[in-house]
């Protein structure tokens, strides 16, 4: 089923949310939001899931206009920020609720096999007030992966677990996603998850959307520099074209600046271990760049080095 959103707007009070959104979500694609906080990603995620009235606009769920629909007759399924568990049932019962219609050994497999997956199923007997916040996430993300739905609408759903976790259940996600086609609406503000998870992305800043495009295109060719300096880990360094005969900002990823010898000599101010190499942040001309290098400097040393870039627009 594809997903799409025609000119939509959101206000509350006087004030627009989200203004003139204009997305297709292909039949099986993953597709993330990314954008900051307040940039309007939930209520685009609400007003498809039909908890939010939109004021202007269409939005259609396989072709059909689903705007006036109520949110139980939209078929999607959902994963959201304060994942509303019941909390009178167990986690077992939390999770057969939706498929209840199953023979009773298929619901009870399903459901074995993805707790265990999920590293839920010591808890099933338990109620969600006895779980912790990422262990209530995992249910909420497990409830939503049992339910045969053709559209998944996730809004950070993996906010409260740890790092090895979220891994793992962005694995997992992704995985029961693409053995089903399910057309996946995926909000978050991470852009590494965004990166792993996405078929496309779509960026958006103050309501509207900025740039859609697939993870690459988006790294290699971002729009403008609020897009420049959102995106990638870290994100371009954005500097004034002066530096190399240009009226116009340029931007540098940290892994194109080579570090040793070239034209350019800065001092380097700080400096921060990733693992398999060091990020520095370079200072030369009034201007700050962030670059990748094997090598461990000392704050205040002097360096010369070079870099590639890209012109960006406003
Ligand atoms: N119920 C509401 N009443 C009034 N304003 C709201 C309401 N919900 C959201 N807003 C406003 O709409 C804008 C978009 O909010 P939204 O929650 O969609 O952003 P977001 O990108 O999901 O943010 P976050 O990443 O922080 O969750 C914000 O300015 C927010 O303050």
């Amino acid at each position: 089923m594809s997903v799409e959103l025609k000119n939509v707007e959101k206000k509350y009070g006087k004030n627009y949310a989200i203004r003139d959104i204009n997305l297709k979500i292909e039949k099986g694609e993953f597709f993330v939001l990314l954008g900051p906080s307040g940039s309007g990603k939930t209520t685009v995620l609400r007003c498809v899931a039909g908890l939010e009235k939109i004021n202007n606009g269409q939005i259609l769920i396989d072709g059909k206009d689903v705007t006036n629909l109520p949110p139980g007759n939209r078929n999607v399924a959902m994963v959201f920020q304060n994942f509303a568990l019941y909390p009178n049932k167990t986690v077992y019962e939390n999770l057969s609720m939706p498929i209840e219609y199953m023979r009773k050994e298929d619901r009870e497999k399903l459901i074995e096999d993805v707790s265990k997956r999920l590293g839920i199923n010591e808890l099933l007997n338990r109620f969600p007030s006895e779980l912790s916040g990422g262990q209530q996430q995992r249910v909420a993300l497990a409830r939503a992966l049992v339910k045969n739905s053709k559209v998944f609408l996730m809004d950070e759903p993996l906010s409260n677990l740890d790092a090895p976790q979220r891994i793992s259940a962005r694995k997992l996600i992704r995985e029961i996603q693409l053995e089903n086609s399910i057309t996946t609406l995926y909000v978050t503000h991470d852009q590494t998850e965004a990166m792993a998870i996405a078929d496309k992305i779509g960026i958006i800043s103050n309501g509207k959307i900025v740039q859609v495009g697939t993870p690459e295109e988006i790294y290699e060719n971002p729009v403008n520099s609020f897009v420049a300096s959102f995106f990638g880990n870290p994100p371009m360094s954005i500097i004034d074209g002066k530096i190399i005969d240009s009226n116009k900002k340029i931007g540098i990823r940290a892994e194109d600046v080579k570090i040793g010898e070239g034209k350019f000599q800065g001092t380097v101010k700080d400096i921060e271990f990733w693992g398999d190499r060091y990020l520095l942040y370079i200072s030369f001309n009034n201007e700050e760049i962030r670059a990748f290098s094997n090598n461990k400097f000392k704050i205040g040393e002097e360096i010369k080095f070079d870099f590639k870039y890209k012109i960006i627009g406003e």
